[in-house]
C-alpha cells in the first residue's frame, strides 16, 4: 500500500519524467530562495502541461492571469509557434518585473508581453474572438468574472485552463491576507459549474497539485446556451 501511494506522488512522477532545465533550475532557485517570493507558481507536472497543451494547439494569442515571477508562462511561452504570442498580466509591480527578467533569462522575452494591471480592467481592453489560448491563475474570488470576460475573447476551437479548481483542493498558500476562504471556494465551485453547464465547452481535470480544468471552446451553433 505504502509503495503504492509512493509511486503516485508528485516527487516520484516528476522522477521519470528526468530533471527540469538548468534555465528553469536557476530561476526557481533565486526567485524562491534568494528573493524569497512566494512559491504559489504552478507544480512540476502542471507546468509541463501547459508546455504540452501549447505545442498541441499552436496558439497565436495566448493570454494568461497571474503572472507571478513568469514560471507558468516560461513553459508556455516555450511551446509557442514561431508567430506566437503571449500576454500575461500581474497586478504587482515586483512579480511583473521579476516577470520580465526571469522571462528574458529564459530567452522568450521577445514572444511575452508582461502587463502590469489589475486583470479584470486589462482583460476588457482585448478584442472579442482573439485569443486562442487563456489560463487563469490569479485571485480565486475572482475566476467567475475571468470566466465572464474570457469566454467572449476566446475564439471557437479555443483552450481555456484554470489552476486550483481541483475539489476540495487547497489553495490557502495562495490567498491573499484577510481572503474569505468560503468565498473563495465558492467562487471556484461557481467557476467550475459555469463551465459545466455550458454546451460550448467541453472539459476535463488534468493531473496537478491542485488541479487544472482545461476546456475546449466548441464551435457557436448553442451559442444561445453557452
Ligand atoms: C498563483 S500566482 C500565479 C502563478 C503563475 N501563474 C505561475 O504558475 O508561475 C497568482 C498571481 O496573481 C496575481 N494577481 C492577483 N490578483 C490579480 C489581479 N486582479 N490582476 C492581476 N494579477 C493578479 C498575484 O499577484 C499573483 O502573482
Amino acid at each position: 500500500m505504502e509503495a503504492r501511494r509512493m509511486t503516485r506522488s508528485p516527487v516520484y512522477l516528476r522522477s521519470l519524467l528526468g530533471p527540469r532545465d538548468e534555465t528553469l533550475d536557476g530561476i526557481l532557485r533565486d526567485a524562491l530562495l534568494e528573493k524569497k517570493l512566494p512559491s504559489i507558481q504552478i507544480d512540476d507536472n502542471g507546468a509541463r502541461m501547459l508546455h504540452l497543451l501549447t505545442l498541441l494547439h499552436r496558439p497565436r494569442l495566448v493570454v494568461e492571469v497571474g503572472t507571478l515571477f513568469g514560471y507558468s508562462a516560461i513553459h508556455i511561452a516555450r511551446g509557442l509557434p514561431p508567430d506566437g504570442h503571449l500576454i500575461t498580466i500581474e497586478s504587482d509591480a515586483d512579480a511583473a518585473r521579476n516577470a520580465r527578467a526571469y522571462l528574458d533569462e529564459a530567452g522568450v522575452g521577445d514572444r511575452v508581453e508582461v502587463v502590469h494591471a489589475d486583470a479584470v480592467t486589462h482583460l476588457a481592453t482585448l478584442r472579442p474572438d482573439s485569443v486562442d489560448m487563456v489560463f487563469i491563475d490569479a485571485d480565486k474570488k475572482a475566476y467567475p468574472q475571468y470566466l465572464k470576460l474570457c469566454f467572449p475573447l476566446l475564439r471557437s476551437g479555443g483552450l481555456l485552463i484554470a489552476d486550483d479548481v481541483a475539489p476540495g483542493g487547497d489553495f490557502s498558500g495562495e490567498s491573499e491576507p484577510g481572503a474569505d476562504p468560503d468565498r473563495e471556494t465558492k467562487a471556484i465551485a461557481t467557476y467550475v459549474s459555469a463551465v459545466a453547464r455550458s454546451n460550448r465547452l467541453h472539459s476535463a481535470f488534468v493531473g496537478s497539485a491542485h488541479g487544472l480544468l482545461v476546456s475546449y471552446k466548441d464551435g457557436p451553433r448553442d451559442a444561445q446556451n453557452a
